[in-house]
């Protein structure tokens, strides 16, 4: 299953203490590059472009899966009386985590293949997580909990509020409210092809050092506070811009460098720094793209991903 990438411009972050409406209302967009998850036979194995690893977003979603069912299949023995040859025998071994119940079977291998790397505000991690939800609900017929999984699994380990639900969505995307149920606004975009969405990464920042951090999350509720309000009157990808470099610079998330980098592609549509990553991403039309490149060590060239992901 593939996810796309998806680059937030400004956000507001809302704590709950039930994980699924935590969450954030913002402003991003989805593009044509992010992560290819497959599911193969294996024993509880964790491939991120062919590192074995210990993705806590992916682990977090696997969890969440064997969860429902058990607690589905508990419900099912308490209504129907299941004898114990019908009960469903499931089995998560150590491997993944040493505190979970041993009551589920987990015989696979997941396997992402990204475009980007984790840790460099694309929602990376969203993209693993949501993938992996739609191939494991599809496996057991649970796609009415694609979205839950991924999105409390990601809230869960700190590597996102709103990803999820931007990437499911698809496209350009403005989060009204946050976590779930969906509260969103897909903004329809005239000849989407015609933009293109240059992205340069310069480094690495971990996201839950700032969303978990209670001097970062006043300083940017506050800086963006009235940013949704100015989208949703002029919902257009010049506003977008306009309205997530104030935010990036208001913050002090952006660095020196990445705003010099801003200021210097002022002729394009707008520029700013991807949330929460060391990356610059500014959009375009082809007449502009060249000079963008001239200026770019090592741009990345992608389009908008307007598909949605539905059940
Ligand atoms: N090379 C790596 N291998 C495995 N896990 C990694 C690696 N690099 C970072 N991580 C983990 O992956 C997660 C990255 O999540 P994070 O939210 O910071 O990045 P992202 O999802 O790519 O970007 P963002 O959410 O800011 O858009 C973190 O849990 C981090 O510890
Ligand atoms: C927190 C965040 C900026 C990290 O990518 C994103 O998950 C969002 O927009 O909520």
């Amino acid at each position: 299953m593939f996810i796309p990438a998806h680059i937030t411009g400004f956000f507001k972050i809302y704590k709950d203490k039930d994980l699924l409406k935590t969450g954030s209302t913002g402003a991003g967009i989805t593009l044509n590059k992010g992560v290819s998850t497959n599911i193969v036979e294996g024993n509880e194995e964790i491939y991120f472009n062919g590192d074995k690893t210990q993705l806590c977003p992916t682990i977090e979603v696997i969890k969440n899966c064997m969860n429902y069912l058990n607690h589905t299949n508990l419900n099912t023995q308490k209504s129907n009386r299941l004898n114990k040859n019908n009960k469903i025998k499931y089995k998560l071994s150590n491997k993944l985590d040493n505190n979970f119940n041993n009551l589920n079977e987990f015989n696979y291998n997941i396997i992402h293949k990204s475009d980007f790397p984790l840790g460099c505000g694309l929602g990376t991690s969203g993209a693993c997580a949501l993938g992996v939800s739609y191939e494991l609900c599809k496996i057991y017929n649970a796609e009415s909990k694609i979205l839950e999984f991924a999105h409390g699994a990601e809230v869960k380990c700190g590597t996102g509020l709103g990803d999820v639900v931007a990437q499911y969505t698809g496209g350009f995307v403005i989060r009204k409210k946050p976590g779930l149920p969906l509260n969103v606004e897909k903004i329809n975009i005239k000849n989407i092809n015609n933009y293109n969405v240059v992205v340069e990464i310069l480094g690495k920042k971990e996201t839950n050092k700032i969303i978990n951090n209670a001097d970062w999350i006043n300083k940017i509720n506050n800086v963006s506070d009235n940013l949704l309000q100015k989208l949703l009157k002029n919902p257009t990808l010049k506003n977008f811009m306009s309205l997530s470099y104030t935010f990036a610079k208001d913050t002090g998330l952006a660095t020196d460098k990445i705003i010099s980098l801003c200021d210097d592609l002022s002729f394009t549509i707008g520029s700013s720094q991807a949330m929460l990553g060391n990356t610059v991403f500014c959009i375009c039309e082809d007449k502009d793209l060249n000079d963008v490149l001239s200026i770019l060590n090592n741009p990345i060239v992608c389009k908008i991903y307007n598909e949605g992901n539905y059940e």
